[in-house]
């Protein structure tokens, strides 16, 4: 690992804080000059990544995270969808063909699904890609307005090739979603191509530095080869072959960065927050605690530590999860690549539970951060607003949050359903193959494994009770599709549950896994509170069937409050373990120097309208 730790070659570093310290600062710049800013730094970093051979994709990791410090370049959508698809999609000519000009960036590619009309509906995407066997041809189409490929990142302006997904139609014949690089721009002009209309999309919630763009197709001819044909094929006299019994294989690239976006965005996200906030609070001495004693510290007010360590806690549980996720995403496609696609719904089931689940979590966690941190926490010198408006996008990106849920609810029903039918499941779900024992094992000591045991009974039962409500649903008369939407909500819930025991099950094995007592009893705490905090907060989901009673809730109430005292000695310490560098933060609140209010004032005097200009004053006058 070059870079861990900030061993960042010096001249990236002053780059940076000319970018971010001593130049113009990106919370000063308009959208246009964050965009033209990104660029310049994507360039810096493909150079960098050149000059000192940056092939590590951990330190490459790092180091994006300085040079895009809390926001996504156009190599998001390049490194993060555009060549993994060509990777997993693409036949070894194909592969062979494009994947290294990616790789040197000769070619910039996004991915192109989401229409104006269809976001979440993949099967009722519009865009057409029919084969003209005479041309050996594929004539892509925009039929609709609504079929107008809208929000790609990168596509406005900046990417001059994409992966499409239209649907293929072969002598009439619709075969569905596939997906066909296309190039977009001319490599030499890097104007569009005649029959692309192309633009950006406009101002949005965050992503300034991104040109999500939209894609209008009139009629534009790509070569046969061009349909990515490693599980289906197209013969040049249009016959139609696939490898494949699993038509969801086109689908590859969103498991991918759901997968990611566990540990990429939630898991960094919620991390960042929680290192600013609880940085600050050390900081900032606000009322008084006591008479005639200083201001103390606000992070000693108990209020303020109880926003912020289950916070603490849950950005801990976050990353160990995104951790996991990661390892399950690459040993599954391992398989996959052998041919071997048992777990692949697995897969598809955790990646979008946990994408939502952990995107969801740590959004909300990010804003009670910066609520935490007062009038300082509104400035865009906290850095909180630009982590919230980035991390936030991945509840919608990549699947919307609800609809994941409910992709995840699918799953556990039918795995429930097999149970009952006899059949053991295994991996993640692997205890709904047990018998749910309503014998609370909680007591006043709190094991790891009586906290896991009792979100395990939690998620097991509203799994089954979801299960025999769709049933009953049914056996009243409502037909399969109503009988699924009557009762969505409580399938959300349920895949949430889920999640929730996945995340403490998680956290249980990493804190068990450490050989260091003294860093093991730390975690302890914090695994402790994240599931005391989870039992209060759904306090109902616990009590519903009698497995926790109100004295043991009141003794979960007590021990919470305990550990907020025992958190408070190792808070900071907790947040510097994550070893953000203060560029990649990108806050005044949270500078590793502790040096905020001197820094804050000279960022202020910085902003441009502050700047003496007659404009100004002659309004003023
Ligand atoms: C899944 C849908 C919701 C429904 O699909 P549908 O076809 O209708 O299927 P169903 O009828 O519901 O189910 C049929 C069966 O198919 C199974 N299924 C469904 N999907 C899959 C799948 N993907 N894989 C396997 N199996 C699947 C399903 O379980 C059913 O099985 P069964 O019958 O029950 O057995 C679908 O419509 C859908 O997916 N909708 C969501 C659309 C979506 O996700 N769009 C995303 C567009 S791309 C996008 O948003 C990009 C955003 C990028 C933003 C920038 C990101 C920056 C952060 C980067 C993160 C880190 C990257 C790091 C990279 C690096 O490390 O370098
Ligand atoms: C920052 C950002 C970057 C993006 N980048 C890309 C990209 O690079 N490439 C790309 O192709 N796309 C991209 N997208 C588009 C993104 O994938 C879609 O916005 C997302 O899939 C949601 O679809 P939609 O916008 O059509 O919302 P809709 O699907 O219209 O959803 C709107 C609302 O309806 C609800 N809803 C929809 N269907 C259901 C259902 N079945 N059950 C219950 N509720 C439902 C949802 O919960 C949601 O609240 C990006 C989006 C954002 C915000």
């Amino acid at each position: 690992m070059l870079f861990k730790g900030g061993g960042l070659p010096h001249e990236s570093l002053a780059l940076q804080e000319k970018l971010f310290g001593a130049g113009p600062d990106y919370n000063f710049m308009t959208r246009i000059e964050r965009f033209k800013n990104s660029l310049v730094r994507v360039q810096h970093f493909i150079r960098c990544c050149a000059r000192y051979n940056l092939h590590d994709h951990a330190d490459k990791k790092w180091f994006e995270g300085v040079a895009f410090p809390n926001e996504v370049s156009v190599l998001g959508p390049h490194s993060g969808m555009f060549i993994p698809t060509l990777k997993e999609q693409g036949s070894e000519e194909q592969i062979q063909k494009w994947v290294p000009q990616a790789e040197k960036h000769q070619i910039m590619g996004t991915y192109i699904q989401t229409e104006l009309g269809h976001g979440t509906f993949v099967r009722g995407l519009e865009t057409t890609a029919t084969y003209d066997p005479k041309t050996e041809e594929f004539i892509l189409n925009s039929p609709t307005l609504t079929s107008i490929k809208w929000w790609p990142g990168g596509l406005g302006r900046t990417c001059n090739f994409g992966i499409v997904m239209a649907l293929l139609y072969i002598d009439g014949k619709n075969y569905g979603m596939h997906p066909f690089v296309v190039q977009l721009r001319s490599l030499k002009t890097h104007e569009p191509l005649p029959g692309l209309t192309m633009g950006d999309i406009g101002p949005k919630f965050g992503f300034d530095t991104v040109d999500n763009g939209y894609l209008q197709f009139n009629h534009f001819g790509i070569p046969r080869e061009n349909m990515l044909m490693k599980y289906c094929q197209v013969l040049k006299n249009g016959t139609y072959t696939k490898q494949t019994r699993n038509p969801k294989f086109s689908y590859g690239a969103m498991i991918f960065v759901r997968s990611m976006v566990v540990y990429e965005v939630a898991g960094q996200g919620l991390a960042k927050a929680c290192t600013i906030a609880i940085r600050y609070s050390a900081i900032r001495r606000q009322s008084e605690l006591k008479k005639s004693r200083p201001e103390p510290q606000i992070l000693d007010y108990q209020t303020q530590q109880y926003k912020l360590f289950p916070l603490l806690a849950l950005a801990y549980a976050v990353w160990f999860t995104g951790v996991r996720m990661k390892e399950i995403y690459f040993m599954v496609n391992n398989e996959i690549k052998q041919g071997h696609t048992e777990r692949l719904p697995e897969l598809h089931a955790i990646s979008s539970g946990l994408k939502a689940f952990t995107t969801s979590m740590a959004s909300w966690g990010i804003e009670r951060c910066r609520l935490a941190c007062g009038g300082h926490g509104y400035s865009a010198a906290s850095g909180l607003p630009k982590i919230y408006v980035n991390a936030t996008g991945g509840c919608t990106y990549e699947g919307e949050n609800t609809v994941m849920l409910l992709q995840c609810a699918r799953f556990l029903m039918n795995i429930y359903g097999g149970v009952k039918n006899g059949r053991r499941p295994s991996g993640s779900v692997n205890y709904l193959g047990e018998r749910i024992s309503s014998r609370c094992t909680l007591t006043s000591e709190f094991t790891l494994k009586s906290l896991a045991d009792a979100f395990k009974h939690r998620a097991a039962r509203m799994i089954k009770e979801a299960s025999e409500r769709l049933n009953r649903l049914q056996a009243s008369g409502n037909d399969p599709e109503d009988s699924w939407n009557l009762n969505s909500v409580v399938l959300t819930k349920a895949a949430e549950a889920h999640c929730h025991y996945y995340m403490v099950l998680v956290f249980e094995s990493v804190v068990e896994s450490v050989e260091d007592n003294c860093v093991k009893d730390i975690l302890r705490q914090l695994c402790q509170l994240l599931a005391l905090c989870g039992i209060q907060e759904n306090s109902g989901d616990f009590i519903q069937d009698g497995f926790l009673n109100n004295d043991q809730l009141e003794l979960v109430k007590q021990k919470q409050l305990s550990l907020l005292s025992e958190i408070r000695p190792n808070a900071v310490l907790l947040v510097d373990a994550f070893e953000f560098h203060d560029v990649q933060l990108g806050s005044i609140l949270g500078r590793f120097d502790g040096n905020v209010y001197e820094n804050l004032f000279k960022w202020a005097k910085k902003t441009p309208l502050n700047k003496p200009e007659d404009l100004i004053h002659r309004l003023l006058r």
